[in-house]
């Protein structure tokens, strides 16, 4: 039974709640029907769980901007919860942890080189090790998988580490390896059933992966930090955990929220957020730039034009692209990179839409049903730059793009990352034409889904321009 005046939603079973309303392998196609069956807002039960999915723009807006404090918090008893031991920021709860966090990101993001030219030159050097490994590439085919993934990975590396690793670095190869493997593991059957049943928790079934994925990256970065500690000087940080380091000791005893255990699950937060997110973003991107071929080029073409003269692309030449900010953002749009954001939990009894929400209900956002919900988009189901460009050509942004979510929890990295795609896109798309292989067959658009949705596997092939 559902509590009164609570949101509708498919009948419940005891103790399985809904879960046999979903599909275990990739629930995002019933969140949509439900969504048609129920509304914009309705309920699921995941387990003896109660959840509210929220759907459409104006629903999400009331509750992750106008009601945001009564929208923010995060649940604290799921699988995630456990692999990540309740530390960092992502998973935190709404209160003055995550809060300081939050806002220590933030200044060291800032210090650190975003919304400058020095975080620019550091993508810019990084785009050169994928240049190298697509040049070594030409006029065969390439998988771009771990290549785009690494450049990520390296990108956010030298923020939090100050140093970039090797493609075949063994020790970065092992990280984005179990972190890859837990996005799909969290958001998955397992997971769900861990989630659901208790009873569960401690058998010996394959959610354990998880934990010992989670355990060898905070081991990583355990000796990684003890290292740091070896050589810095306090008072001038060289990257995220220095100035971390800094922070513990200014605070001292009393540190409140801030620990060297926060500190590593917080430095895997950033570098899994950082990494898996901006690289599905864009092995998407370059699979429909493949398969729409004339999207591509018009985009070389206003690249070529803007760029006429220079050797290197800078951000604030966005200004003067709006055809490749419009595909950009299209692909952002399609990508969907995190279909059901970070899942949200009431702090206070509130209400929705007229619908009376109890506190501590876990909330799950189907930023899917945004990115492509008719009304908002002049082409909601297909992959079209139009989407975000006026009659007169003009660049502009419909109030429904909403891929790294809306209100206080939105993403932290959003800075970061849509200056790495723009750099990262331009740059490469200036020197080199990307071609959907002759024997590759049709091109399967359909993602593996993920806390993070992936493309199938794919490779390209790789042309010079110059050389055309
Ligand atoms: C295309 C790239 C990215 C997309 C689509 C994306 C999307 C998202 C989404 C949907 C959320 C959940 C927001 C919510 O709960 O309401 C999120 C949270 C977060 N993202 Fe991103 N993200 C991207 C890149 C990054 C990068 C580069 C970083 C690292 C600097 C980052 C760090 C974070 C963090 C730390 C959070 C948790 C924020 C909080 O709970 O307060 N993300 N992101």
């Amino acid at each position: 039974q559902r509590p009164k005046n609570f949101p509708p939603g498919p009948p419940i079973l005891p103790v399985l709640g809904n879960i046999l309303n979903l599909s275990l392998e990739n629930p995002l196609k019933d969140f949509d029907r439900l969504n048609r069956l129920y509304g914009n807002v309705y309920s699921i039960y995941i387990g003896p769980k109660p959840a509210v999915v929220i759907n459409g723009l104006k629903a999400m807006k009331e509750a992750m901007v106008i009601k945001a404090a009564d929208f923010s918090g995060r649940p604290q008893d799921l699988f995630v919860n456990d692999v990540t031991k309740r530390k960092g920021v992502i998973l935190a709860d709404y209160g003055s942890s995550w809060r300081e966090h939050r806002r220590f990101a933030l200044m060291t993001l800032r210090n650190f080189g975003l919304g400058k030219k020095s975080m620019e030159d550091r993508i810019t050097a990084e785009i050169q090790y994928t240049i190298k490994t697509l040049e070594s590439s030409i006029g065969k085919t390439v998988s771009p998988q771990v290549m785009f993934h690494n450049a990520a990975s390296n990108i956010i590396c030298q923020v939090l580490f100050g140093t970039r690793f090797e493609y075949d670095d063994d020790m970065i190869k092992v990280i984005v390896q179990c972190f890859t493997e837990n996005s799909k593991i969290a958001n998955g059957a397992w997971a769900m059933i861990y989630d659901s049943l208790p009873i569960s928790r401690n058998l010996p079934l394959p959610f354990r992966k998880a934990f010992k994925n989670a355990e060898i990256c905070e081991n990583h970065v355990f000796r990684l930090v003890n290292e740091f500690k070896k050589t810095r000087v306090p008072g001038e940080p060289r990257h995220f955990v220095d100035c971390y380091l800094d922070e513990l000791e200014k605070r001292g005893d009393d540190a409140s929220s801030f620990s060297e255990e926060q500190l590593i699950t917080y430095s895997l937060d950033l570098h899994f957020a950082g990494t898996d997110t901006t690289s599905n973003t864009l092995l998407t991107g370059f699979l429909y730039l493949m398969n729409y071929p004339h999207v591509q080029e018009r985009c070389q073409l206003e690249i070529d034009q803007v760029l006429e003269g220079k050797d290197r692309v800078t951000y604030e030449d966005r200004n003067n692209m709006p055809y490749v900010q419009a595909v950009i953002h299209e692909i952002q749009r399609i990508a969907n990179t995190v279909p059901l954001s970070v899942f949200h939990c009431t702090t206070k009894d509130t209400e929705l839409m007229g619908y009376s929400i109890p506190k501590g209900t876990m909330i799950i956002q189907n930023l899917n049903s945004v990115l492509r919900e008719e009304g908002q988009w002049k082409f909601p189901h297909e992959f079209n730059p139009e989407n975000f460009l006026n009659e007169q050509g003009e660049f502009v942004k419909p109030e429904a793009f909403m891929p790294f979510s809306a209100g206080p929890r939105m993403c932290l990295g959003e800075g970061l990352a849509r200056m790495e795609l723009f750099l990262i896109m331009v740059t490469l798309l200036k020197k080199f034409k990307f071609i959907w292989p002759e024997d590759a067959g049709e091109p399967d658009f359909t993602p593996v889904y993920g806390v993070t949705l992936t493309p199938k596997p794919y490779h390209m092939k790789v042309q010079l321009r110059s050389e055309q």
